[in-house]
């Protein structure tokens, strides 16, 4: 099993009509270890998905550079697996097919193709579904396939971009445990962007907490909760707490900057709740 070294990445859009840059983060490093679960947590717009993006190899570093083990990361690659927040299925194969087709390149062995769609399927514990076409499947049930679909590829690492974000709060929890258990039945190193800081102390060995203007690591939180962890417990509050009083921040900036002359604190905090709550789905 492999590090993740991600060392001094920057990266930069550069928008040539308009002939204007934007850098949204200029320096970030940090080293993931192997079997590590990790969220990358901030307000919107501070460069989460480009820093997962960048690992997975779907789009390049300005400056700097990602190494999985002492590989350098030019291209997407089977050893990081993606989920992103829609599971975007092929609507015209089953669950099952879904997978196989994701497998295709990697085994060419069709039944040995399809034992391993199955086995993963089942380790999301959709045994009843494989043969189910993806619209006659909830959201909850599509995102797993997409788990799947990512698993059987058995990647080293599973990059996963909100995949809970357009989901119920129901399934969101049910979801939850299901990444657990796959995260301690495969021990793959995981890295999780969301924008929810109960979702990142309730699955993560670390949080990274990012912000933006300028775009960085603010800092990084171990969670050293015992698992299953429970958001009512005195620490899971403090450290939500803590959390929040950064966050509230860089949410503020990120608001002050997009509402220029309209912004008000006060007015804010009424159209946005109060801190906890902003934590709940920032
Ligand atoms: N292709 C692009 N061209 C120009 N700017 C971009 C491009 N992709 C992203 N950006 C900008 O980079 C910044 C970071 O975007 P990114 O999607 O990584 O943020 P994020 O933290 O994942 O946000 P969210 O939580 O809202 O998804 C944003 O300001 C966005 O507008």
């Amino acid at each position: 099993m492999e590090k993740v070294h991600i060392q001094k990445v920057e990266k930069t859009f550069n928008n040539k009509d308009r002939q204007e840059s934007f850098t949204v983060f200029n320096d970030i490093s940090l080293t993931i270890e192997p079997g590590e679960f990790v969220s990358l947590l901030g307000p919107s717009g501070c460069g989460k998905s480009t820093l997962l993006n960048i690992i997975a190899g779907l789009d390049e570093a300005t400056a700097g550079e990602v190494l999985v083990g002492d590989k350098k990361v030019t291209k997407p690659g089977s050893d990081r697996g993606v989920v992103f927040q829609e599971a975007a299925l092929m609507p015209w194969l089953t669950a099952l097919e879904n997978v196989i087709f994701a497998l295709k390149k990697k085994c060419k062995n069709k039944n040995k193709a399809k034992e391993q769609a199955i086995k993963y399927l089942k380790l999301v514990h959709l045994s009843k579904f494989i043969n189910s076409y993806p619209h006659e499947l909830s959201g909850g049930m599509k995102q797993r396939v997409a788990i799947a679909r990512a698993l059987a590829m058995d990647p080293k690492i599973l990059l996963m971009d909100e995949p809970f974000g357009a989901l119920d709060e129901q399934t969101r929890t049910m979801l939850h445990r299901e990444v657990q258990y796959i995260w301690e039945e495969t021990k793959k190193t995981i890295i999780f962007v969301t924008h929810n800081i109960r979702e990142a102390i309730l699955l993560s060995d670390r949080i990274v907490l990012m912000g933006t203007r300028p775009g960085g690591i603010r800092k990084i939180y171990p969670v050293d909760l015992p698992r299953p962890r429970v958001p009512t417990s005195p620490e899971f509050l403090q450290l939500e707490e803590d959390i929040m009083s950064i966050l509230g921040g860089e949410i503020e900036k990120v608001m002050r900057e997009e509402m220029g002359d309209d912004f008000n604190s006060k007015k804010a905090s009424l159209l946005y709740g109060t801190n906890r709550d902003l934590g709940d789905n920032i």
